[in-house]
């Protein structure tokens, strides 16, 4: 498999630090697994199913509804459309709204590893203005795994998936058990 580096995506304009910090950078040694755990097939339903996930479920009337595009190794690729309630200022992109679409991008790349994780730490950085209507398309890959913790980065392009980079995110999901989100749930 194809690992991606950790330093400045394709396309960033030069100047610019790369999107990670030292706290979302693979420690030496880290590897990027074959994402074909024993339970992959129950995970990518329960991806498939999850109607109510404000970033990519169907039934989340506000939510942005996320398309998943392809996954080619621990890479995701997916769109969405910002709509008039993803506004910040006037006609442009909620700068949490782009956040939370690259959580879910970067979510779905670390999900494909077999295991489940959550969003430890998240950074993200803005890098141009999206306007109300746009697609942004997303891309999101998993740049080393150490012990529970794994690495991700990821970007948002508009104009078309080879556009340019409006927001990119590097990311430390942290592995849980099943228990995790039935606690959760109870409160
Ligand atoms: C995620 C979706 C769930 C839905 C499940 C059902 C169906 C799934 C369907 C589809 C899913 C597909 C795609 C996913 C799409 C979107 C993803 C959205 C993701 C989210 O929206 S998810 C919600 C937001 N998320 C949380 O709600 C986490 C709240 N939080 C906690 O639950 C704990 O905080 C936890 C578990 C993170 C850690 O707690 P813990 O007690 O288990 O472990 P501990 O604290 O020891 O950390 C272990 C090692 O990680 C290091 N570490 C931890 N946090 C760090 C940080 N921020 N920076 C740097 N290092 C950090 C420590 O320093 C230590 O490092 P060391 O081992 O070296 O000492």
């Amino acid at each position: 498999m194809t690992a991606r580096s950790t330093g400045s995506p394709s396309g960033s304009p030069s100047g610019r630090p790369g999107p990670a910090s030292s706290r979302t950078t693979p420690p030496p040694g880290a590897t990027v697994p074959e994402p074909s755990g024993p339970d992959r097939r129950d995970l990518d339903l329960k991806l498939a199913d999850y109607d109510g996930c404000f970033g990519c479920g169907d039934q989340s009337s506000d939510g942005l509804r996320v398309k998943q595009t392809g996954i080619t190794g621990t890479e995701v690729t997916g769109e969405f459309t910002v709509l008039e309630a993803h506004q910040g200022a006037p006609g442009l992109a909620h700068g949490g709204v782009l956040a939370t679409a690259m959580d879910e991008s970067l979510g779905s790349s670390a999900w494909v590893l077999g295991k489940r994780y959550v969003t430890g730490r998240l950074e993200t950085d803005f890098m141009a203005p999206v306007p109300v209507g746009s697609t942004v398309y997303l891309r999101s890959w998993c740049t080393g795994v150490d012990g529970r913790k794994a690495y991700l980065q990821g970007e948002g392009r508009i104009g078309g998936p080879d556009g340019p980079i409006a927001v990119r995110a590097a990311a430390l999901f942290i592995e849980v058990p099943e228990e995790h989100f039935s606690r959760e749930r109870e409160g």
